[in-house]
């Protein structure tokens, strides 16, 4: 019988009649309509789960139909939950589907919509929402089997509080980052360009507007080097000139040519003022606008390969190592015929494709549609910008140049995603959940898709939690509130009750009170932020308590208006004794994280200041104190990108990019 009405009869002939009823009634979360998600969707409406809830935030791209089979041509541009859900639905008429067109980090999706499940399934692919969705489920309670593909390879992993390690349990490697001065000075390989022409140049000409100003008077004041911050002044004043003239809608085409001798000719000619920098290193060389147009500009070092048939450049010398770049508009990598993403562009044609570019996102922003454009690998104009601009740094400074295509996978950090992957992954994920629900808890495994024709698969039982995770380790509990009408106090002290600990309370990276820092206790929770979605997390100071962490909720809709504001939890949560606070990280060696795409992960930008949350300079500095006894906490934050500086001759690791 191959029609949808017959379909659940394989399932419940290979489940078994008991579980087969018991799973129409189970609830499942699925967190992503993407390459996964979809064929997830698919195999949790055949196996017969009967009450689906679909999450995604995106909708249909051109490029997801290759591998997202709900999705036709027609449903480009519209919601992925809604059109999955519509076209499995008909696979099997005894599933309902619930689709929704949002972000699951959006607070409406609390810890008691969380607990309105039975089960979440992930099928994301990017680390915060990762790590928000397992923070949730610990939360909440509720089991998770987690998911992600990187091309051949994939993984599983059934996660559930108390019985086994968390997301967050190990830490995840951290983010590819680079020194700074090998990104703003002295670049050698091209995915340096790479970087700064993503992270750095695209913010400074078409990013939000930071004026320096003030940071530059408060470090003359302090009396930092008067001729460097006369330089910076200089530095900054002239970008200040180009961003109005790309927002200029005048703007004639000139504000290209400003931006690109500003970038490639001034600031490499300033930089070779400093010779110390060039004893041990090759030097750059300025661009010349006006020389390459015109083809006559020779000076600049090119590692294209040679020209086919023999070609050799204007000066005679065939293309390659110290030879003279040709300003020709014939291509240097091979004939016409070559796909235009998959061939390397001569000088002048990367000195072409960063004016249209930048034409392109000038007239964006002069139009007033966005007052801000960031680097976005499906964005033509972003992609051709960091395209040319990372080529013509390659240039100056005698590196290789890279295609477009190859600019587009390593500013992506793209990984070619594979469907038969997805398919797999995604069986394997409903055999978890099976385990799940039938509570066969020996049975769950850590499954790995490899790259081993002889052992495709590979399981691993699954470890405990990690004693000092800062996620799943803390004891979770719910208020139910009128934050506009909650004191901080009310909540902490409330929920202690008669322990009289000494504590420190933080929301997120906030830290909101600690024994010498109690003004905010008086404060409603709404006028710090504090609302429906958010946690508050109550840490001992001695490190010897777990932390309590306190999901916000809202007060039940039949609560009366002239009720309490706060209703505590009956009983009060009882934080658990921990073994012996300890400062190391986990023993067990850090996995690899399995993310196809995730562009804004892999580099970070470091400022000295601990992130800005928004939040006043006296609480951004508590951040830097050392009164973070919570071990477990501080190696959260850390992993969060935030640094904790012990003492004033802390030093950040100079692996970093420090961009200001
Ligand atoms: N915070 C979030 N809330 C809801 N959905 C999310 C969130 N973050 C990511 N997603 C969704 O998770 C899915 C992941 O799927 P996938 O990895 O196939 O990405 P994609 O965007 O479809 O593909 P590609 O990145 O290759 O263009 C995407 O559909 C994405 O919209
Ligand atoms: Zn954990």
């Amino acid at each position: 019988m191959s029609t949808a009405a017959g379909r659940p009869n394989h399932a419940k002939a290979i489940l078994g009649p008991d579980l087969h009823a018991r799973l129409s009634e189970t609830k499942v979360l699925l967190v992503g309509a993407g390459g996964i998600g979809c064929e997830l969707l698919k195999n949790v409406v055949l196996t017969g789960f009967g009450k689906i809830t679909l999450l995604d935030l995106d909708t249909i791209d051109l490029s997801n139909l290759n591998r997202q089979f709900l999705f036709r041509k027609k449903d480009v541009k519209q919601s992925k939950a809604l059109i999955a859900a519509q076209t499995a639905a008909p696979f099997n008429p005894n599933v309902q589907i619930m689709p929704i067109h949002g972000n699951i980090k959006e607070p409406q999706y609390d810890i008691e919509w969380f607990q309105g499940f039975d089960l979440v399934l992930n099928a994301l692919d990017n680390l915060d929402a990762r790590r928000h969705v397992n923070k949730m489920c610990m939360a909440a309670q509720v089991p998770l089997v987690e998911s992600g593909t990187a091309g051949y390879l994939g993984q599983v992993q059934p996660l559930v509080k108390d019985l086994t390690e968390c997301f967050d349990c190990i830490p995840k490697p951290t983010p590819k980052t680079f020194p700074v001065c090998t990104i703003r000075s002295t670049p050698s390989q091209p995915i340096h360009c790479i970087v700064w022409s993503k992270s750095y140049l695209m913010g400074q000409f078409f990013g939000q507007d930071e004026d320096a100003t003030g940071e530059l008077d408060e470090a003359e004041r302090q009396g930092e080097n008067a001729e460097e911050i006369a330089t910076l002044r200089r530095e900054a004043q002239s970008f200040n000139a180009v961003r109005a003239a790309i927002r200029d809608p005048n703007n004639d085409g000139s504000a290209a040519k400003q931006a690109f001798q500003k970038v490639f000719d001034n600031d490499i000619r300033n930089l070779l003022s400093m010779s110390d920098m060039w004893r041990h290193r090759d030097p750059p060389t300025p661009l010349d606008y006006d020389a390459i147009m015109n083809e006559s500009f020779v000076g600049a070092r090119s590692t294209a390969p040679p020209q086919v048939n023999g070609a050799v450049n204007t000066n005679g010398k065939p293309n390659g190592e110290n030879s003279v770049q040709p300003a020709a508009s014939t291509s240097a990598a091979g004939p016409k015929i070559a796909l235009k993403d998959q061939r390397k562009l001569t000088l002048k044609e990367n000195l072409e494709l960063f004016v249209s570019s930048v034409n392109h996102l000038s007239a964006r922003l002069a139009g007033g549609q966005v007052d801000m454009i960031e680097f976005d690998k499906d964005d033509d104009d972003t992609l051709d910008f960091v395209t040319a601009s990372s080529n013509l740094r390659s240039i100056a400074y005698g590196i290789e140049e890279k295609t477009r295509w190859e600019v587009k996978e390593m500013a992506g950090n793209i990984i070619p995603a594979i469907a038969t992957t997805n398919a797999i992954i995604s069986g394997l994920i409903v055999l978890q959940a099976l385990h799940l629900l039938r509570k066969s808890y020996d049975k769950l495994r850590n499954v790995h898709l490899q790259f081993k024709p002889t052992v495709p698969l590979s399981t691993i039982t699954l470890s405990k939690p990690n004693p000092d995770c800062g996620i799943c380790r803390d004891t979770y509990t719910k208020v139910q509130c009128d934050p506009s009408r909650t004191t901080l106090e009310e909540v902490v002290k409330g929920l202690l009750g008669d322990d009289a600990r000494e504590v420190s309370v933080f929301e997120d990276k906030r830290v909101l009170a600690d024994p010498d820092f109690d003004e905010n206790y008086e404060k409603t929770l709404e006028s710090m932020s504090v609302t429906r979605g958010k946690f508050l997390s109550i840490a001992d100071e001695d490190g010897e308590w777990s932390t309590i962490t306190v999901a916000i909720a809202d007060l039940p809709l039949t609560h009366p208006s002239s009720g309490p504001s706060l209703i505590l939890p009956d009983p009060l949560p009882r934080p658990t004794k921990k073994a012996k606070p300890q400062i190391v990280a986990p023993s067990t060696p850090p996995r690899a994280s399995l993310k196809r795409s995730a562009p804004d992960d892999d580099i970070v930008l470091l400022d000295h200041e601990p992130m800005d949350n928004g939040q006043p300079a006296a609480k951004k500095q508590k951040l830097s104190q050392p009164e973070l006894s919570s071990p477990s906490k501080k190696r959260k934050l850390e992993e969060d990108g935030i640094v904790l500086l012990e003492g004033a001759d802390d030093k950040m690791d100079d692996d970093v990019i420090v961009i200001d």
